[in-house]
């Protein structure tokens, strides 16, 4: 096994990383004793070691010269710890995930925990698949598309009772076998994800219920896979992304969010106007967790959990369409400066861009959310006229141009985020397909051999979609617009039927 040399260590160091370098350095010993030593592969990965140490040591003090920055300290008068309570009391910089020095395990003792690990992580798997209820034979056909982005929830919701959330989720954890890594119980997945469904169902929408977080859910996995970004990420990170999509829009009133600062709701006290439905999406959610029954991150490590929770708050809180203009023109900057790309504003997009995804996908999909989604604005606008307030823009049931209003969302709003993301993944996986000739580095890398095709693959389909929706409302436009959408919901469904 080698290390490829060169590769440059993010400042971050992963636990998998670590567990790579902990076999590495003990294989290295082993060849040393029986005197099988390859001296160009030992030197490259005593290079690698070292640069892992340095990233290490660099990542610690920069944590210190950061604070230092932002708190004006002087370095030679302020000690280390002091400087580090500093950071992480009065600036915006969490705790170092890394243990205190004295409390660090000898390395024996690590080799023997990772051994542990693995074996305690295969009996867990064991007995997952044995506890797991069968699932019916429709909604096991139905999921053999699961990696499709023509994939059809509408089927799984339908199959599955009204359970697609539920079923797609412990699919996925199952799929990215992150319920044995994180040891995941069963019984709390079970619970946490039936509390997840009533609260979607709180408020009775057209749009935001939990048919629509399934469909994020599953359209998260799909730009991961589809885009090669999977590979880059690390398995918490995975996991971040797929709670985060299933969370997104947890217990949401079917109200926008100017709706909520107007009317001075309950919701818009608490948060202060500012994001509020995502702010209070991301909160419940977490509190749903602090219950023991439904804790589904009990078996995470302090440090997995804290950064667990920092990417999910990040990510559902740039689900706000308000913050649309900046994500995008920050991305944007950054591709075209050739920054290094941060993780966390990347998963950030890759989760808006799922939410406003079904524009991009098959119009028998596209035709079934819109009228949804009409359905929901156009209450609110009755309640706004009940309550004598401006009804919103799309939001009057008699006046809404539904067609010129999709073909503008696509145009300015969907076409723009995917053609970034397509963009963005580029730069991502192209570095890393040529990082990565040694396939045994990393088993998650084995997949990465089809993605350049699959990126470019991609980006046509999307594009492919787009258009052809652009065009289905263009001719509904040019033959009459119906603003009847409230029975469209019925007709659009016998129609999706007959398509598939
Ligand atoms: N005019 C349209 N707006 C759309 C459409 N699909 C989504 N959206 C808007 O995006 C947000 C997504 O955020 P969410 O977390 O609330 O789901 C949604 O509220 C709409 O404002 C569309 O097809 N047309
Ligand atoms: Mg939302
Ligand atoms: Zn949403």
């Amino acid at each position: 096994m080698a290390l490829q040399h060169g590769k440059t260590l993010n400042t971050h160091i992963s636990p998998d990383t670590w567990r790579s370098t902990i076999i590495l350095l003990k294989r290295m010993v082993q060849q040393l004793e029986v005197n099988d030593v390859n001296f160009e592969e030992l030197k490259r990965n005593l290079d690698f070691t070292a640069s892992l140490l340095e990233a290490f040591y660099t990542n610690r003090t920069q944590q210190s010269f950061d604070a230092d920055d932002d708190l004006q300290l002087r370095s030679d008068v302020v000690p280390v710890e002091v400087r580090d309570w500093l950071a992480s009391t009065f600036t915006q910089r969490v705790q170092p995930f890394s243990q205190r020095l004295e409390e660090k395990p000898k390395f024996r003792s690590i080799v023997h925990a990772v051994q542990a690990g693995i074996f305690v992580e295969r009996m867990f798997r064991k007995a997952y698949s044995n506890a797991m209820p069968d699932q019916p034979a429709d909604v096991i056909i139905c999921l053999r598309d699961l990696d499709r982005w023509s994939f059809d929830v509408f089927s799984l919701d339908s199959v599955s009772s009204g359970h697609s959330l539920k079923t797609l989720f412990i699919e996925l954890i199952i799929k990215h076998h992150l319920n044995s890594r994180f040891k995941v119980p069963l019984s709390c997945l079970m619970s946490f994800l039936c509390e997840l469904e009533r609260g979607y169902s709180k408020h009775t929408n057209a749009y935001h219920n939990h048919t629509h977080a399934a469909d994020v859910t599953h359209t998260v996995h799909c730009l991961l896979l589809h885009t090669g970004v999977l590979y880059w990420l690390t398995d918490l990170e995975v996991l971040a992304c797929l709670f985060a999509a299933a969370i997104h829009d947890y217990e949401h009133t079917g109200n926008s969010n100017n709706f909520h600062i107007y009317t001075r709701s309950e919701m818009a006290m608490i948060y202060n106007d500012r994001s509020v439905q995502e702010s209070h999406h991301v909160s419940a959610s977490f509190r749903l967790l602090q219950n023991e029954n439904t804790n589904i991150f009990m078996n995470l490590t302090r440090p997995e959990w804290l950064e667990l929770r920092t990417l999910v708050i990040e990510m559902v809180l740039g689900t706000d369409m308000s913050s649309h203009v900046l994500q995008v023109k920050a991305m944007r900057t950054c591709l075209q400066q050739h920054e290094s790309i941060d993780k966390p504003k990347a998963l950030s997009l890759i989760l808006h861009a799922a939410d406003i995804s079904h524009p991009a996908k098959p119009w028998s999909l596209h035709s079934r959310w819109t009228p949804r989604l009409m359905e929901e604005f156009f209450t609110q606008g009755d309640k706004e006229a009940e309550l004598g307030l401006s009804i919103s823009p799309l939001c009057d049931r008699h006046n809404t141009p539904v067609s010129q209003s999709q073909i503008a969302f696509i145009e300015f709003i969907v076409e723009p985020t995917f053609s970034l993301i397509s963009d963005m993944s580029e730069k991502i996986i192209i570095p890393l397909i040529q990082d990565t000739t040694d396939p045994s580095i990393c088993s998650r890398y084995r997949g990465l051999q089809w993605t350049v095709a699959d990126l470019v693959g991609f980006r046509s389909m999307w594009m492919r979609h787009t258009e052809e929706n652009k065009s289905r409302w263009r001719d509904k436009m040019k033959n009459g617009e119906s603003h009847s959408y409230e029975s469209e919901i019925q007709t659009e469904e016998e129609t999706a039927g007959k398509e598939h």
